[in-house]
């Protein structure tokens, strides 16, 4: 095989792109987030979004902010409901194991210490939104790379819902990203503040969150 040729077709359907990988890669060296429209791999998109329309109401829980002990219904945070990924569904199994590549790519590319993957489908309805926030705290050292991608068709500008990057704790300005099908956001998640715009449809995504294992005597981790 040559270099050039770096698709991998292990899972049988060219979902797992050493190309984007290395990309991705290099977009967090340079800058510590990553935007790529239209990355995520068709198969594993369509599923997904298959998958996520055909979800009940039920199967949602309000969002809160943070899980186990930590868990907090806010409102004036977040409006969203998630549905955690189990891998019980053949579109879940598919983005568990894109994710489990790339975090061995990442871990091999940048030294990470990724050590598990969680990750939710999110649900926003019209005008729902998460205020300004950061996935993670300094020092606390859990999450380390947050990653969103969308399942949005034809979604237009005065669709709202823009996913909002701030580069700082004192950028006012943030980089607006517009959650259209298929594009894959990765970020730091210590060091970007972000918040989702009210939307003016329904919006659908799927967050997950690299972690290290921040075990300690006698307390688990990750709080499964
Ligand atoms: O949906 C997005 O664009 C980002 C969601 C988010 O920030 C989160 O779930 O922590
Ligand atoms: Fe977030």
């Amino acid at each position: 095989m040559t270099a050039l040729k770096q698709l991998q077709i292990t899972d049988g359907g060219n979902t797992i792109d050493d190309t984007l990988f290395g990309l991705i890669a290099d977009d967090i060296i340079k800058q510590g987030y990553s935007v790529r429209p239209g990355a995520l791999a068709e198969e594993i998109s369509h599923s997904l979004f298959a998958y996520q329309q055909s979800l009940t109401t039920h199967k949602y829980v309000d969002a809160g902010i943070g899980r186990g002990d930590d868990y907090l219904q806010n409102e004036f945070v977040r409006t969203d409901e998630i549905c955690w990924i189990t891998g019980e569904s053949d579109a879940g199994k598919l983005w568990l194991e894109w994710a489990a590549a790339l975090q061995t790519f990442l871990n091999q590319r940048l030294f990470l210490g990724l050590f598990s993957f969680e990750s939710h489908f999110a649900h926003y309805a019209s005008g729902d939104y998460y205020k300004r926030h950061y996935d993670a705290f300094k020092g606390e050292a859990n999450r380390v790379l947050s990653i969103v991608t969308y399942l949005n068709s034809g979604w237009t500008n005065s669709d709202g819902g823009e996913l909002v990057l701030y580069q700082n704790e004192y950028d006012k300005e943030g980089l607006k990203i517009v959650p259209l099908y298929g594009t894959i956001v990765i970020f730091l998640s210590e060091e970007f503040p972000h918040e989702v715009l009210p939307a003016n449809r329904d919006r659908y995504s799927v967050a997950g969150w690299f972690r290290v294992n921040c075990s300690v005597a006698g307390k688990i981790d990750p709080p499964r």
